[in-house]
């Protein structure tokens, strides 16, 4: 009967494995991680690690070796490219070694948007969590700003230096192999953001406008899949910001303006950032 049964299951079925992934998603975290992830999972051709998977960043995965990251991935049809995402892989210095080392060819994905925004979006969501555990937290002004100065050592706004992160990632990655996508366009007009990586990614034109439509209560695009299925992002994506005074908002603009400058030439292009 065993015989039987494997000799009737489809040979695609038995093609499936868990492969490495060809792309990661590397950041940044609040960037839209998350909603790229969904979207490029769109086209038939690619197939998500649904979880974070934190291979690279978290030691006791990473002492698990590379079974472990095999084994967080989704089975793939050969021929299908494997994603997978964990923004906290962008800002932390041990990792892109690490990932060269397992597939230098490996295709790097990273979602930027306007790094002060990006730190409010960051200390909104620790708040968010310190909140749901009932745990004290200090207002955003307090931590970034001490004596009327920037507080350099606050953590979120050391994430949103990219310049800092991206050369450590170019020290390793030629240029090329790293696609920068826009946070803010990606809001906008997400098809034309996917459009682009789908070309940076060697994959066929799949994904389509349709696959899009603006959902006017959440008040961001949602995904509606080939099968008919109609997805948007969960209420952890685009909550309201906590607030910040315009005041202490302009200085952080102002402390940025530099590392912005020097990120844009790293890239080579610029973005329309406070
Ligand atoms: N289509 C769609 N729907 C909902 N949210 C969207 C979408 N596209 C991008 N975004 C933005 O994604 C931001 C969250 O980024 P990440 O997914 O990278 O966050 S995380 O690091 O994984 O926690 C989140 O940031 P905040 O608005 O600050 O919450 C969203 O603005």
């Amino acid at each position: 009967l065993r015989e039987l049964r494997a000799a009737s299951s489809p040979p695609a079925q038995n093609a499936t494995r868990q492969r490495l992934p060809g792309a990661i998603i590397i950041g940044v975290r609040k960037g839209g991680t998350r909603a790229l992830l969904e979207m490029l999972n769109l086209h038939p051709d690619v197939e998500v690690a649904k979880a974070e998977v934190h291979y690279f960043n978290v030691e006791e995965h990473y002492q698990q070796g590379l079974a472990w990251y095999r084994a967080q991935m989704p089975f793939t049809l050969p021929g299908q490219l494997t994603v997978e995402k964990t923004p906290g892989y962008f800002a932390n210095p041990q990792v892109p070694e690490r990932v060269l080392e397992i597939n230098p060819a490996v295709r790097l994905l990273l979602i930027v948007r306007d790094p002060a925004e990006r730190l409010v979006s960051d200390y909104t969501q620790v708040l968010h969590n310190r909140m749901t555990r009932h745990k004290p937290y200090q207002p955003l002004e307090e931590l970034l700003i001490s004596q009327g100065h920037i507080n350099p050592s606050y953590k979120a706004l050391q994430r949103s230096l990219y310049h800092q992160h991206l050369a450590r990632w170019l020290d390793v990655f030629p240029r090329k192999q790293i696609h920068v996508v826009d946070g803010e366009a990606l809001i906008r007009d997400p098809f034309l953001e996917l459009r682009r990586a789908e070309s940076f990614l060697d994959l066929p034109p799949r994904i389509a406008p349709s696959n899009f439509y603006f959902n006017t209560t959440k008040g961001f695009y949602c995904l509606l899949s080939a099968g008919g299925h109609d997805k948007c992002l969960d209420e952890s994506k685009g909550r309201p910001h906590a607030p910040l005074r315009s005041q202490a908002f302009r200085k952080l603009c102002r402390y940025f303006r530099e590392p912005n400058r020097l990120f844009f030439e790293m890239v080579g292009r610029s973005f329309s950032w406070c």
